[in-house]
């Protein structure tokens, strides 16, 4: 797949004028929906139809261990990622509750769990237990990188042969807002301290403790910019490397996937490195509490649906997205014309 790099599906530009001009005829102020008429636009865009099909949603939650977190950069136990991972199946975290209420499912993918993860729904695809701490050496191979990007792949792939017509992608990883600020942080060359954030809650000291390990690692292993796989293995995680994939296959395949939060942005720099424009095939959900989000978001010309603070991971706002997609299927289907009311405007 890395090797093809077979094209994305074009954007129609026919579908998202067609859907505007749907859109402009429906009985409310010419572009009083703001950002769901934009929505409505991308989701035609990527499609390539006004008759977009959203029904059938699934949550890929790619799930793995850090070897940084053994540096004290989190405020979490490392084993909240296998314990969450067997909890989400059972349906009792945010993205399993969020998606409950959106008619979406959950599949979490063990891309590198440092257990041995003894339940049968969670699908098994690990790597090996963890990436290696940042600090001690690059966090993976170049292979395994390679690895973790096909894995995302055909598990999305699956998805979509499943009838998935939405992709949302979340995911768990303790410490992975240190390797998703390392990777911005390169990506985007910009300093350390500008994308940098709490995470799951860390103190003021804790957050110059996480700055200063990035800082080390980026200036230990030089991770170049302009090979973006180079910065997934020398500091980025099996997870991050799995949404990478899932997003070129969507792409790929003119299905919409919806990204999650700080995760998700650090994959997004990967991909647009390997396919520029990517961007423009995928749906940004909230704006995460992280530092870096901003960041990111103006880079790629995105603008988050939205903005709720929210830093929790897992897909959570991703699925959170899917009501404004069923807001948007309902205001196709249901709202009648000006021309119906005999509405003219003047301006
Ligand atoms: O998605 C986000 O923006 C986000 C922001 C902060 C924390 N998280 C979640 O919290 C974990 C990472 O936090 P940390 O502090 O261990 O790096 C990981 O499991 C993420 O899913 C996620
Ligand atoms: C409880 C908990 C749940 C999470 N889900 C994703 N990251 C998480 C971090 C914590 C601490």
């Amino acid at each position: 797949m890395l090797e093809k790099r077979t094209g994305l599906k074009p954007i129609s530009e026919a579908a998202i004028e067609e859907m505007q001009t749907k859109l402009d005829h429906k009985c409310k102020p010419i572009g009083g929906l703001g950002k769901l008429e934009i929505l409505a636009d991308k989701l035609a865009g990527i499609e390539g139809t006004v008759d977009i099909q959203t029904g059938k949603r699934v949550c890929l939650v790619f799930a793995a261990d850090h070897g940084v977190e053994r540096e004290g950069v989190s405020a979490t136990p490392r084993n909240v990622t296998a314990l969450q991972a067997v909890n989400m199946m059972a349906g009792n975290t945010t993205v399993a509750a969020i998606a409950k209420a959106n008619r979406c499912a959950v599949q979490v993918i063990d891309v590198g769990i440092d257990a041995d993860v003894a339940n049968s729904k969670v699908l098994n695809r690990k790597i090996r237990r963890g990436t290696t701490d940042m600090l001690q050496g690059p966090a993976m191979t170049r292979k395994e990188a390679e690895q973790s990007i096909q894995i995302g792949y055909d598990v999305a792939s699956q998805a979509i042969d499943d009838g998935n017509q939405v992709l949302a992608i979340g995911e768990l990883g303790i410490a992975n807002t240190t390797a998703s600020s390392a990777i911005i942080a390169v990506m985007l060359n910009e300093p350390v301290a500008s994308v940098v954030g709490r995470g799951s809650n860390i103190s003021d000291q804790r957050l110059q403790h996480k700055a200063d390990v990035i800082e080390a690692a980026i200036a230990k292993w030089r991770p170049d910019a302009a090979d973006p796989i180079d910065v997934l293995s020398k500091v980025g995680g099996f997870e991050i490397g799995g949404k990478v994939g899932a997003m070129i296959c969507a792409a790929q395949n003119g299905v919409p996937l919806i990204m999650d939060g700080f995760i998700s942005e650090a994959a997004l720099t990967i991909a647009e490195g390997l396919y520029p424009g990517i961007s423009q095939h995928l749906i940004a959900s909230h704006a995460s509490k992280e530092r870096g989000t901003q960041l990111v978001m103006q880079r790629y010309g995105l603008d988050p649906l939205l903005e709720l603070n929210m830093a929790v991971g897992e897909g959570s706002g991703a699925v959170l997205v899917l009501s404004l997609i069923d807001a948007v299927q309902s205001i196709l289907k249901n709202m009648n014309t000006l021309e119906d009311l005999d509405v003219f405007f003047t301006k």
